[in-house]
């Protein structure tokens, strides 16, 4: 029986990168490949859904806008019917990745998330044209080398940094200096910020 492995669904407004503020459901998919020490999300309690299941949850909300996020939903084995069925449904799907497995390229709109820690895992992996991109800005000497390796690596049309939560506290100076850095001497300021706005505004 295919079943998927379900944190939670629930609606909300997308609180981060360029769709900002669209409304949408938010399936969030158990487990990830990676251990990123200022991870915010609870990837390791779920409970297991049918299609079914699934299709009846989504259908009680008003939004036409999905999003797929995690932990890293690429791990799904059956991701791909998922998309698939949800597309013949109507929906917009976009989904939010770490970037280091495969992305199906039927999805609406692509967000990946590289992560810093991780560099060494990005050398080797393909995408196809990504939507954004978004960087959780970590301080470390060598994290503007990182947005470099990824802007040539990946090809985007949005660039981010997003500020990093940790205790509480993000790390807003640190990534305003970042992409000053980043956009200095160029006219295009490809570099744009990302905030986790819904974190700011006490929603889901
Ligand atoms: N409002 C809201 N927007 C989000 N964008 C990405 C999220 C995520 O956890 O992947 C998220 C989330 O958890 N909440
Ligand atoms: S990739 Fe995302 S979900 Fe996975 S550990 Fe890192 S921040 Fe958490
Ligand atoms: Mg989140």
């Amino acid at each position: 029986m295919t079943k998927f492995n379900i944190v939670e669904i629930f609606e909300s407004l997308q609180g981060e990168g360029y769709n900002t503020g669209m409304p949408a459901i938010f399936i969030r998919f158990a487990g990830c490949n990676l251990n990123c020490q200022w991870c915010d999300t609870n990837f390791r309690q779920y409970t297991k859904m049918t299609l079914e299941m699934i299709l009846e949850k989504i259908a009680l909300f008003e939004s036409k806008n999905i999003i797929i996020t995690g932990g890293e939903p690429t791990l799904q084995k059956y991701l791909p019917l998922l998309l698939s069925q949800l597309k013949k449904n109507g929906y917009f799907i976009a989904i939010e990745s770490n970037g280091l497995g495969k992305i199906d390229p039927h999805f609406d709109y692509i967000a990946l998330s590289p992560k810093f820690c991780y560099w060494n895992r990005y050398q080797t992996i393909q995408q196809p044209q990504i939507d954004e991109i978004r960087i959780v800005v970590e301080e470390k000497s060598d994290f503007y080398d990182f947005c470099l390796f990824i802007e040539k690596h990946f090809h985007a049309k949005r660039y981010y940094l997003s500020p990093c939560e940790l205790d509480g506290q993000f790390n807003i100076l640190a990534t305003i200096q970042i992409l000053g850095r980043i956009n200095q001497g160029r006219t295009d300021n490809k570099w744009l910020l990302s905030f986790q706005t819904h974190k700011f505004a006490n929603i889901d």
